[in-house]
């Protein structure tokens, strides 16, 4: 990237090269989620997809927390402000269909950016923040979390994320059931558990830097064999075995013919040599 772009709830910087790091930078309200957020949001996976100089992501609150979920001030003035101007059930409605999958666009770029997203978590999870994470390839998380599916709580079934991705992965249905029908709060342990969370670290620093030095090592891999993974690992998720098998063949039919693979297969003989070791964390692929 030239210059980094410049948004008002987000921050970006690249901490490492290939690296960058996205903020959400509205911590006066502990990063809950307004609607300039979720449009930010967008237009920055949407820019990273495609941006060359970026092959690995790392996703962090500023801050005391991740993200306190969706900001009910603006969550009020939409039921409130909004709605109270529509007459008709069916346009509310249709308001409403319109922002929910507004909103569902905004976290879903990070899961459809092809570039993979470590969530590095700290202080709260709540919310809509579990819901972003969920959209999230790795979540490393500080040992002080807490974390709450507070959907529920406030009357709705979770729609951006936790209940539409997450029980692909989650590895306890039994006990992440139990967090998404009570709110209650849980912490890093437990979230480790349910297989939510990846790693844990002792501090907020400590969490941030294993996240962006595990990016810094995924950044020095083929960005084709990386983002090729990504894209596999995201079909394989949402369709049929039978499905996965063909959608692969047709995918690696060309992407079998790249010169990373020479480069690869090359640095893996000179790297049995003792006295080469480094040859595959050397090599240098061109960006995409
Ligand atoms: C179509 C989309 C559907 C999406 C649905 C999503 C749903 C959800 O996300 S449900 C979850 C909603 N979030 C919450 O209910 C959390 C609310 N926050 C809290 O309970 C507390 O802030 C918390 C216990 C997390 C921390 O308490 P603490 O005493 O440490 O800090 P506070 O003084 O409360 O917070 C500091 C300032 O941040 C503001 N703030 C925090 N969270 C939110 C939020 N979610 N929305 C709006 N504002 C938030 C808080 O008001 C303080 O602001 P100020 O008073 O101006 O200093």
């Amino acid at each position: 990237m030239s210059s980094l772009p410049t948004y008002e709830t987000l921050k970006l910087s690249q901490p490492k090269p290939h690296v960058t790091l996205v903020e959400l930078n509205r911590s006066s309200k502990l990063n809950a989620m307004n609607k300039q957020l979720f449009d930010e949001l967008k237009v920055c996976f949407e820019q990273l997809n495609t941006e060359k100089s970026c092959r690995a992501i790392v996703l962090t609150g500023s801050g005391k927390a991740f993200s306190t979920g969706i900001d009910v001030k603006y969550l009020s003035g939409v039921s409130v402000n909004e709605l109270g101007e529509i007459d008709d059930v069916a346009r509310k409605a249709l308001h409403v269909r319109r922002m929910i999958q507004s909103t569902q666009a905004s976290l879903r770029s990070v899961d459809k950016c092809e570039k993979p997203v470590i969530a590095a978590i700290h202080g709260h999870c709540i919310g809509a923040g579990v819901d972003l994470s969920a959209c999230c390839d790795i979540r490393y998380s500080a040992r002080d979390t807490t974390f709450s599916i507070k959907e529920v709580d406030i009357g709705l079934a979770a729609d951006v994320g936790t209940l539409q991705i997450l029980p692909k992965s989650i590895t306890n249905h039994s006990i992440f059931r139990e967090l998404v029908y009570t709110s209650r709060t849980f912490n890093s342990d437990e979230a480790q558990q349910i297989g939510l969370i990846g790693r844990i670290f002792d501090t907020r620093e400590a969490v941030l830097e294993a996240a962006i030095s595990l990016a810094s090592v995924i950044a020095r891999k083929s960005p084709v064999a990386v983002q090729g993974s990504k894209i596999n690992l995201n079909y394989a998720r949402d369709h049929t075995v039978d499905d996965n098998f063909l959608f692969a063949s047709a995918w690696n039919s060309s992407m079998l013919m790249t010169e990373d693979i020479i480069k690869g297969v090359m640095a893996s003989a000179v790297s049995k040599d003792k006295s080469n070791k480094d040859a595959i964390s050397e090599i240098k692929f061109e960006d995409i």
